[in-house]
C-alpha cells in the first residue's frame, strides 16, 4: 500500500508539476524507470519508482541518444575496417542501450493514457462506445492506473499463487512417489519374506511327512527328537528346531542301526570264527595223531616209499593248515574291520590278536620246516642204510651161491681117481695130473674159504653197520618224538592262546554289545518319554499344517488387500496429480491468459523467433554444433555464441529447429482469427537469406506455411458464425523491390505503384490501382495465392535471388457484419515476407546488386527507424521513409496487433547475422503500440 500510495503522490506531483518544455527529463525517467525489471525477468514492479537514481536517468539519456539504427545507415558509408574495431565497443553500448524505456511501467502507462486524453479533450471527441463527452484526463488516467494496478497486482497474486501451486504439487508429487515407493519395497520385503517362509514350511513339511511315513512303516527312530517347542516362539525358531531335531533324531537312528548291525555282524562273525577255530583244533588234533601214527609205523621199518608219502601227504596237510590259517586271518580281519568303528579297544584288541596269530604261525611254520629236514635228513639215512644192506645181502647171496657150486664139485676127483686104477703108466699121468688139479683144486678152494671167511667178516661188520645204523635211526626216532612232542605243545600252547583271544574278543564285543544295549534302553527310554511329546507334536504339526494350508489363503488375501491398497493408494496419487495437474494447467492458462492481456494492453509487439532445422548436406558437412541454439527449459529465451561470449536474449517464444508449421501456426492463430473482430493484424517474417522466413509464411506444397493456414482458419471461423456474421473478404498482393511497388495481382505486373492517402478523408492509406480481388472461398484464395507467386516467378529473371531481394506482401481485408445489430467491422490482415536482411555491403555487390542491397537496406533501416519511434514513444514516426513502412503503416501504427518471426539460421558462418537479427528482434519486444484498438463501424447500425 504504501509503494502505491507513493506511486500515487509521485504522479500527481509528476503531473502537476511539469510541462512541454521538461518533457525529454520526464521521458528519460520514464524510460529510465521503466528499464528496472526485477532480477528474475518479471516485469518492472512499480514499487522502487522512487528508488532509482538520478544516475538511471544519465544512463538512459545516453542510451536513447545512442541510437543503434543510426549504425545501420552508417553501414553503407563506413568502411569494413573501421566497423570491426568499433562493433565490440557499438555492441556493449547497444547492450546497454537495449531495454531502456521500453519495459512497461506504471508510469509509461499512465503517460501514454495521459496524453490520449489530453488529445481526445483537445479535439473534444466523444466517447465512440458511450458516446459521452471524454472523461477529464486526470480522472481516467488514475482510474486506468487503478484498473492496472488491480490487474498487476492480481497477476502479481496469481502468479504467486501459480508458484505456490507448483511448490506445493512438486511436494505433494515427491511426497507420493516417495510413499509408492516405500509401499512398494515394504510390499516387495513382503512377498519375499512370505515366499522363503512358505519354502522352510514346506521344506519341514516334508521332512515331517517323511518322518511319519517311516514311523508308520515301524521304524522306532527316537521320533521324540522332533519334537519341540511350538509356536509360541515363532514359525522361525519352530523351523530351527525342527532341524536341529532332525538332524539328532537321524544321527542316532543312524548310529543305532549302525550298532544294532556291527553286534549282529559281530554276534554271527564269533560264533562262525569260534565254530571254524574248534573244527580246526580238531582237525589239527586229528592230524597230529595220525602223523604219529604214521611215525610209529616208520620207526617200526615200513617201505622207503611209504615214508615218501607219509611226508609228502604231511608237506600237503601242513599246506592245508597254512591255507586254514590264512582263512583265520582273513576272517580275524573281516571281524576286527566290522568292529573296526568306534571302539578302539576291540581294534586294538584285534590288532594284538592278529599279531599274535601271525607269531604263532611264524614259530609254527619254523617248526614245520625243522621237522621236514629232521624227516628228510632220516630219510636219507635210511635210504643209505637200505642200500647198504642190499649190497651187503647181494655180495652174501653170491659168496654162499660160490660156496655151494664149491661145494657141488667131488665127483670130479673121484672121476680121475678111478682113472688112475685101470691104466698104470698112463694111469700114474693121469693120477699124476689129476692129484695136480686136485691141489690147484684144493688151492682154489682154500681161497674161496678164505675169501668166505673175509665175507663172512664184511658180513659181521656190515651187520654192526646196519646195527649202528639202526641205533642211530632209533636216535633220530627219538628226537623226532621229541620234536612232534614239542610241535604238539606248540600247537596245544597256540590253541589256547586262540581260545585265549577269542575269549577276551567275544568279551570285548559282549561288553561293547552290552554298552550298546545299555544305550539302546537310554533311547528307548528317552522315546518314551518323549512318546507324549510326539503326540503333542503331532497334533502341533496337524495344527501347523493347518495353518499353513490356510497359510497360502491368507497369504492371497493380504496380497489381494495390498494390491487393492495399493491401486487405491495410486489411484489417489493419480487422481491428485491429475487435479493438481489440471489446476497447474489452468493456472498457467490463467498467466498466460493475463499475460497476453498485459500485453495487449501495452500493446506490444510480440516477437517469435525460430531456429531453422539444419539441412541434410549441412549435417553431413559436419555442421552438428551450432553455436545458436534455444534454452529447453526456457521457451522464451535463446543463446548465440560469438567470438568467445554467450549472449542470451529474451523473446515471446522461441520454437527449436524440430518445431512444425502447425505448431507455429498455432501460436498465432489468435491474433489472426482477431481480424475477424475489426482488428488490424501484422505478421511479418525477418531474417538473412535462407534463414526460412518463405518457408514459414508460404512454406510448401504439401507443408503449407502460415500464409494458407491463416485463410483456411479465417474462413472455419467464418463458416462457423455465418448464422451471426455476414463476412466479405478482399485479397491483394504485391511485391516491393528496388523502392518499387508492383502488383503480383495485376494483368500487368511491371507497372509501379504508390502509397497514397485515401481522398475518402479517412485518413487510411491506399494503393491506387492495386488489384484487391474479392474472394468468397478458398479455393479461390487459393488460386490467388498460386497467381501471385506465379507473377512474381515469372517476373523474376532468378527466381531466387529475386525472391530474397524483395519483400511480399499480402493483405487481406475482412469487413464483417453483425446480421442482427448491422454493426460493421474491419480487420487487415497482412501477412509479410521480407528481403533478407544480411548486409549486401559486405560482399562488396556492384551494379544492380548494389542498387538492390541499397533499397533492402533503405527499408530495412526506415523499418527500424519506425520500431525505435515507436519504441521510444516518439510523436513522430517516420513510416513514409520507404514503401514497406508506408505500406505497414496501419499494422505498425498504434492499436495494431504485430507479430514478428525472426528466422535464425543456427549455423556458425551466419552467427553474426544471426545476433544481428536478435538485437533487432529484442528492440522490437520493447515497442509498444498501445491497447488493440478494433475498428467499428456503427453508422450501419439498425434499430434492433
Ligand atoms: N523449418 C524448416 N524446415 C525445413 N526446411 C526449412 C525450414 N526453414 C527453411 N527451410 C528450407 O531452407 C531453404 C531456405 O528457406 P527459405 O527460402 O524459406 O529462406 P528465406 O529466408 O525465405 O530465403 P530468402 O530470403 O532468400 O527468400 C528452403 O529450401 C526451405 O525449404
Amino acid at each position: 500500500m504504501y509503494a502505491f500510495y507513493s506511486l500515487l503522490v509521485y504522479i500527481f506531483y509528476t503531473l502537476f508539476k511539469k510541462d512541454g518544455g521538461e518533457e525529454e527529463e520526464e521521458e528519460a525517467e520514464g524510460g529510465a524507470r521503466g528499464q528496472q525489471q526485477p532480477p528474475d525477468g518479471q516485469d518492472g514492479a512499480p514499487q522502487d519508482c522512487k528508488a532509482f537514481s538520478m544516475e538511471q536517468s544519465r544512463r538512459t539519456k545516453k542510451a536513447l541518444s545512442k541510437d543503434p539504427w543510426k549504425e545501420l545507415s552508417e553501414l553503407d558509408s563506413s568502411s569494413e575496417s573501421d566497423r570491426s574495431n568499433n562493433t565490440e565497443e557499438e555492441e556493449e553500448e547497444e547492450e546497454e542501450g537495449l531495454g531502456l524505456g521500453d519495459a512497461p511501467t506504471p508510469l509509461t502507462e499512465f503517460r501514454s493514457l495521459k496524453a490520449e486524453a489530453a488529445v481526445k479533450s483537445l479535439l473534444g471527441e466523444k466517447d465512440p462506445a458511450s458516446g459521452k463527452p471524454s472523461e477529464s484526463p486526470l480522472l481516467s488516467v488514475i482510474s486506468h492506473l487503478l484498473s492496472f494496478l488491480e490487474h498487476y497486482a492480481q497477476m502479481q497474486q496469481l502468479q504467486e499463487q501459480a508458484g505456490e501451486y507448483r511448490s506445493r504439487l512438486r511436494k505433494e508429487e515427491s511426497r507420493r512417489r516417495k510413499q509408492l515407493r516405500g509401499l512398494k519395497r515394504a510390499y516387495r520385503q513382503r512377498v519375499k519374506d512370505k515366499l522363503s517362509l512358505i519354502e522352510s514350511l514346506e521344506g519341514v513339511i516334508s521332512e515331517q511327512q517323511g518322518l511319519l511315513e517311516k514311523m508308520h512303516e515301524g521304524v522306532k527312530l527316537p521320533s521324540a527328537c522332533l519334537l519341540y517347542p511350538v509356536a509360541a516362539a515363532g514359525v522361525h525358531q519352530l523351523v530351527e528346531s525342527i532341524n536341529t531335531l532332525q538332524g539328532e533324531r537321524s544321527r542316532l537312528s543312524e548310529e543305532v542301526t549302525g550298532l544294532h548291525q556291527q553286534a549282529e555282524v559281530r554276534e554271527r562273525e564269533k560264533q562262525r570264527l569260534a565254530g571254524n577255530f574248534h573244527h580246526q583244533i580238531q582237525g589239527l588234533k586229528q592230524q597230529i595223531q595220525e602223523r604219529e601214527e604214521e611215525l610209529e609205523r616208520l620207526r617200526m621199518g615200513t617201505g622207503v616209499t611209504d615214508s615218501e608219502k607219509r611226508i609228502y601227504n604231511l608237506t600237503v596237510e601242513n599246506e592245508g593248515l597254512k591255507q586254514s590259517l590264512n582263512i583265520t586271518q582273513g576272517l580275524l580281519q573281516q571281524l576286527a574291520t566290522v568292529s573296526a568303528q568306534p571302539p578302539a579297544q576291540l581294534v586294538k584288541e584285534n590288532e594284538d590278536l592278529r599279531t599274535k596269530v601271525q607269531q604263532l604261525e611264524a614259530t609254527l611254520q619254523k617248526k614245520v620246516e625243522e621237522l621236514m629236514s629232521l624227516e628228510v635228513q632220516m630219510v636219507r639215512l635210511q635210504w643209505r642204510k637200505e642200500e647198504e644192506v642190499c649190497h651187503l645181502d647181494e655180495r652174501l647171496r653170491g659168496l654162499q651161491l660160490s660156496l655151494e657150486a664149491q661145494k657141488s664139485r667131488p665127483p670130479e676127483v673121484q672121476y680121475i681117481t678111478k682113472t688112475v686104477e685101470v691104466d698104470s703108466p698112463r694111469s700114474l699121468q693121469a693120477v699124476a695130473e689129476a692129484e695136480e688139479r686136485n691141489r690147484a683144486l684144493m688151492e682154489q678152494l682154500n681161497a674161496q674159504a678164505e675169501r668166505c671167511q673175509q665175507l663172512a667178516e664184511q658180513l659181521q661188520s656190515s651187520e654192526e653197520t646196519t646195527a649202528r645204523l639202526k641205533r642211530k635211526i632209533s636216535d633220530y626216532d627219538f628226537e623226532i618224538a621229541g620234536l612232534r612232542r614239542e610241535l604238539l605243545g606248540e600247537i596245544n600252547q597256540l590253541e589256547a592262546q586262540k581260545e585265549q583271544a577269542i575269549r577276551e574278543a567275544s568279551q570285548c564285543s559282549e561288553n561293547h554289545l552290552q554298552h550298546l544295549r545299555e544305550q539302546l534302553a537310554g533311547v528307548r527310554q528317552r522315546l518314551d518319554t518323549l512318546q507324549p511329546l510326539l503326540r503333542g507334536m503331532k497334533s502341533d504339526y496337524g495344527s501347523l499344517r493347518g495353518q499353513v494350508r490356510s497359510f497360502a489363503d491368507c497369504y492371497e488375501a493380504a496380497l489381494n488387500e495390498a494390491r487393492q491398497q495399493m491401486c487405491s493408494a495410486i489411484g489417489e496419487v493419480s487422481h491428485a496429480n491429475r487435479l493438481l495437474q489440471e489446476r497447474c494447467q489452468r493456472e498457467v492458462q490463467l498467466r498466460k491468459k493475463y499475460h497476453d492481456q498485459l500485453l495487449e494492453l501495452k500493446g506490444n509487439i510480440r516477437v517469435l523467433c525460430r531456429l531453422k532445422p539444419l539441412s541434410k548436406d549441412e549435417q553431413q558437412g559436419g555442421e552438428v554444433e551450432t553455436p545458436v541454439a534455444a534454452d529447453p527449459a526456457d521457451d522464451g529465451c535463446v543463446t548465440a555464441s560469438y567470438k568467445g561470449k554467450e549472449r542470451t536474449f529474451k523473446l515471446d517464444k522461441v520454437f527449436l529447429p524440430q518445431a512444425t508449421q502447425e505448431e507455429v501456426f498455432l501460436e498465432i492463430e489468435p491474433l489472426v482469427m482477431s481480424c475477424l473482430n475489426g482488428y488490424n493484424v501484422c505478421i511479418f517474417a525477418y531474417g538473412q537469406t535462407g534463414s526460412g522466413k518463405t518457408y514459414t509464411m508460404e512454406g510448401v506444397s504439401d507443408n503449407p506455411g502460415i500464409n494458407q493456414r491463416a485463410l483456411q482458419a479465417l474462413y472455419q471461423e467464418m463458416e462457423a458464425k455465418r448464422d451471426v456474421w455476414k463476412y466479405s473478404v478482399s485479397l491483394s498482393m504485391v511485391e516491393i523491390y528496388n523502392e518499387v511497388i508492383r502488383d503480383l495481382l495485376a494483368r500487368d505486373p511491371h507497372e509501379k505503384l504508390d502509397v497514397k492517402l485515401n481522398p475518402d478523408g479517412s485518413g487510411q492509406l491506399h494503393v491506387p490501382g492495386l488489384t484487391s480481388v474479392e474472394v468468397d472461398s478458398l479455393r479461390q484464395i487459393k488460386k490467388m495465392l498460386s497467381l501471385g507467386k506465379r507473377n512474381r516467378a515469372t517476373y523474376a529473371t532468378n527466381m531466387n535471388e529475386r525472391s530474397s531481394r524483395s519483400h511480399a506482401l499480402l493483405t487481406i481485408n475482412i469487413t464483417g457484419t453483425d446480421l442482427a445489430s448491422g454493426i460493421q467491422v474491419t480487420g487487415k490482415l497482412n501477412l509479410v515476407d521480407l528481403a533478407g536482411s544480411e548486409r549486401v555491403w559486405k560482399s562488396g555487390a556492384q551494379g544492380e546488386r548494389l542498387k538492390e542491397a541499397q533499397s533492402i537496406n533503405k527499408s530495412l533501416l526506415a523499418l527500424g527507424e519506425v520500431i525505435q519511434a515507436l519504441r521510444t514513444k516518439q510523436a513522430h514516426v517516420p513510416f513514409r521513409n520507404s514503401k514497406l513502412t508506408y505500406l505497414l503503416q496501419d499494422s505498425l501504427g498504434k492499436g495494431s496487433k504485430t507479430i514478428m518471426m525472426v528466422q535464425i539460421s543456427p549455423l556458425e558462418k551466419n552467427v553474426g547475422e544471426s545476433i544481428c537479427s536478435l538485437k533487432f528482434a529484442q528492440r522490437v519486444c520493447k515497442v509498444e503500440l498501445g491497447p488493440a484498438s478494433r475498428r467499428i463501424d456503427s453508422s450501419a447500425q439498425r434499430e434492433v
